[in-house]
């Protein structure tokens, strides 16, 4: 059904401010009241069904290499495949928009045993439409064909809501309302979410499906989130780092869920914690540039409003008997090492002996009885593609491996603590690592998932 822009605005609206449900609808409200791709089993053979797939991929030089988010689609393209539909598989790669689809396209027919041509200048961004030669492509393509539209990221309209405050709305629901009309009357009416990764507010997750018939969730997705990622709501050890300072938030979303027992941070996160727990404790804690006003354009920068947050995390989280652990000591930027950081030091990575704690903690962990216990882990412990600021993150993907012997369950999400897995450990060592690293932190953090709060309102 064609969308208005009056009813653009508010669906909008919903998408940019994360769901604007009070009471917030958690995870599994979501999934409810999401189809998934069975209840498209009627669907005649020959129509056409967009697949929003999760193509930020770089194919290696052969198959197993750099398309893992590829392989992930291969079950539902087959459903549609065996059924007759007309696939036209489309989604972002990178940021940068010259990027192109050809390699994925490529590696995406090798797995599928077919030839999945690339269609090219597929919108025209003067007139707002899809283009003749895009629509005939699809029109004349035999059924059980899968095509691919290129880069998404190509044209600005699918990026416009990035930054979009809901001031910015009115102005944009008309343009967005024809970009989903376009896709709907000259692609295909029916959409399918193949894309666990695609957690950004791209138009081609969040605004396409609101001119859709049909919505569904593709079946690694769907499993995904019903298994692995439901199972992590009831994490026990939390093991969070990296340089975003905005996974505060997801981690006092995860606190106040209830069953997290014991928080390890490294990284931005870490500095805010040491500072919380020193002013809380008495103790003048430096956190070195991270708190110095004239590098607040910097994206190590810690606003003083996150260590009072932090503060105020550490103390209620005290008071419930939740165990902060946080490095004793960091690697600044000449490689040495430093348990009490000067305003002007930056910390690069934790320290040998802020390593030697984590084993220790890891000790107790596995000592007060593993078995069945959920520990999540995400991110890096440092800047760990340069040599000398790698050792802290190195040294922890053991302790994974030992609290998986030790019977609990480890999950690792994507993004780079997935890739650091991938290179000082294997996938073995843990139960199971997600494909998405940001999708996975708004499942379990504090935002929905775009995209699912766009399909739970398609559904509708
Ligand atoms: N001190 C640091 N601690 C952690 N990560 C850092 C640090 N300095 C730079 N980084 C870089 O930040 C990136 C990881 O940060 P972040 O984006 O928060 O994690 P993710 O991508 O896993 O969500 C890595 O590329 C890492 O090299
Ligand atoms: O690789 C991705 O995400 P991830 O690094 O959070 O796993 C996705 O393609 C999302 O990319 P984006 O953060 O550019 O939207």
């Amino acid at each position: 059904m064609p969308v208005d822009p009056q009813s653009m605005l508010p669906w909008l609206e919903t998408i940019v401010t994360g769901g604007n449900a009070e009471p917030p609808r958690a995870l599994g409200d979501y999934l409810d009241a999401i189809p998934r791709l069975d209840s498209l089993a009627d669907l005649p053979k020959g129509t056409a069904v967009l697949v929003r797939g999760d193509v930020d991929a770089k194919p290696g030089d052969k198959v197993g290499k750099g398309d893992i988010r590829l392989r992930s689609m291969v079950e539902t393209l087959q459903y549609g495949h065996d059924r007759g539909w007309v696939q036209v598989v489309f989604g972002h790669i990178g940021r940068d928009p010259q990027q192109s689809l050809d390699k994925v396209a490529a590696r995406l027919g090798g797995l599928m045993g077919a030839d999945v041509p690339l269609i090219k200048g597929w919108y025209d961004e003067q007139t707002n439409t899809v283009t003749e030669l895009a629509a005939s492509r699809v029109a004349d393509a035999a059924p059980g064909s899968i095509l691919m539209l290129e880069n998404t990221r190509a044209y600005d309209i699918e990026r416009v809501l990035w930054k979009a405050k809901p001031a910015d709305l009115p102005a944009i629901a008309e343009k967005l309302a024809d970009f989903a009309n376009e896709v709907a009357g000259k692609i295909a009416k029916v959409y399918v979410n193949e894309a666990l990764s695609a957690g950004s507010l791209d138009a081609s997750s969040t605004v396409v499906p609101a001119a859709m018939d049909r919505v569904a969730l593709g079946k690694y997705v769907a499993s995904e989130f019903e298994g692995p990622m439901k199972k992590c709501l009831q994490t026990q050890l939390v093991v969070f780092s990296g340089l975003k300072i905005d996974k505060l938030d997801d981690l006092e979303a995860m606190i106040a869920r209830g069953t997290i027992k014991q928080v390890f941070a490294a990284g931005s996160l870490a500095m805010a914690l040491r500072k919380a727990i020193g002013e809380l404790d008495g103790k003048d804690v430096s956190i070195g540039v991270a708190e110095d006003p004239s590098h607040s354009d910097k994206p190590y920068y810690i606003p003083r409003e996150r260590v009072e947050q932090a503060k105020q995390m550490v103390a209620e989280g005290r008071k419930k008997g939740i165990e902060f652990v946080v490095p004793v000591d960091s690697v600044i930027e000449d490689g040495s090492v430093k348990e009490a950081l000067e305003a002007s030091d930056q910390q690069f990575d934790i320290g040998p002996k802020s390593s030697a704690l984590f084993e220790q903690k890891v000790t107790e962990f596995i000592e007060a009885g593993a078995k069945g216990a959920v520990a999540f882990h995400n991110g890096v412990f440092g800047m760990f593609e340069d040599p000398r600021f790698e050792a802290g993150t190195r040294n922890f993907i053991p302790q994974l491996k030992r609290m998986t012997d030790a019977g609990a369950l480890v999950y690792v999400g994507g993004g780079e603590g997935g890739k650091a897995l991938e290179k000082y450990g294997s996938e073995s060592d843990v139960t199971h690592v997600f494909t998405a690293g940001g999708t996975v932190l708004n499942a379990l953090g504090s935002e929905p998932v775009p995209y699912l709060v766009a399909l739970a309102m398609a559904a509708k």
